[in-house]
């Protein structure tokens, strides 16, 4: 297949995929600074496939702190269009148990402290998030998982918290009694706002760590509990990135009904002769698409 290049951004407990022919780490820098590490390149099932650490390897970043920007523009610099979000949550369903994955197709962003978009003074976009993920890399994601042996749940509302305290027990009971969230953590927004921005296609699998505190049979969240599930869990992430690859690249995925790739189409509210060159100039990798200068 041609064009289609496969980024996986691993969340906690995720650091490294094996089996990448030619695999190599690059480092790589962006207009908004470094990633969060370097970015592991190389081939799987055939496709061109990078691999992400989100907090770094050996975990040194807080969600708060994640470069979000840098990370979507290095994937964007490198020539990604697809990216898969694998991270860890906390649970608000009974059903939604540890171990099991849930594909979201919803987010309720609740973080306040962290830098959400590409454009800013001297060009001004507005893209659409009603629906945030792209609902064709979602569908191949769970079923990648499914095939994989996971239990999948289809959809999903994650509700991002600053962090990187876990929630209230009052927060908690509000997120899932009053606000209908399924799923919290701490990283996908503003990652897959940024994301719809740079006109990738992006999906997030949310794998059931914890059942956040409101379980009456559960307990608070415990970090090791956590890691415990993570590391049961790090054998169904990587067949999952494994069997998705293998899809991706038997199937040539055409525009996605999402319309990802098009979401700048009529996004830019600064008219030509009021934009700030320099950050048109900045914006070339990510929005050259529609700036003309990509
Ligand atoms: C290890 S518990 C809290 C931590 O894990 C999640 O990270 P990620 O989304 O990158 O897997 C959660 O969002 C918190 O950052
Ligand atoms: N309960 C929880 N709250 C926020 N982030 C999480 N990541 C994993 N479990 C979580």
């Amino acid at each position: 297949m041609t064009g289609v290049k496969l980024a996986v951004i691993g969340g906690s407990g995720i650091y490294d995929i094996e089996g990448l022919e030619g695999a190599s780490w690059q480092t790589v820098e962006t207009p908004w600074g470094a990633p969060s590490d370097a970015i592991l390149t190389g081939r799987l099932a055939g496709l061109d496939v990078c691999f992400l650490p989100r907090h770094g390897r050996g975990h040194p970043l807080p969600p708060t702190e994640v470069p979000y920007r840098a990370n979507i523009a290095a994937l964007k610099q490198l020539g990604v269009t697809h990216v898969l979000s694998v991270s860890a949550v906390g649970s608000f369903r009974e059903e939604m148990a540890p171990g099991d994955f849930v594909v979201v197709d919803q987010f309720i962003d609740r973080t306040v402290n962290r830098a959400k978009t590409f454009f800013e003074a001297g060009l001004v976009a507005h893209v659409s998030v009603a629906h945030p993920v792209c609902a064709d890399l979602a569908a191949r994601a769970g079923a990648a998982a499914r095939s994989a042996g996971v239990t999948v749940h289809d959809g999903g509302t994650y509700l991002a918290m600053e962090g990187p305290q876990f929630s209230t027990l009052a927060e908690s009971r509000m997120y899932r009694e009053s606000w209908g969230a399924d799923v919290i953590g701490m990283t996908n927004m503003p990652e897959a706002k940024l994301a719809r921005e740079a006109e990738l296609h992006y999906a997030s699998v949310a794998m059931v760590t914890d059942y956040d505190s409101w379980h009456p049979d559960h307990g608070e969240v415990d970090v090791n509990d956590i890691r415990r599930v993570l590391a049961a869990n790090g054998a169904h992430a990587r067949a999952t990135v494994a069997a998705l690859a293998a899809d991706l690249a038997g199937a040539a995925p055409g525009a996605c009904a999402t319309g990802c790739a098009t979401a700048l189409d009529h996004a830019l509210l600064t008219r030509p002769e009021a934009r700030d060159p320099a950050l048109v100039a900045k914006l070339s990798g990510i929005a050259g698409r529609v700036l003309g200068n990509g």
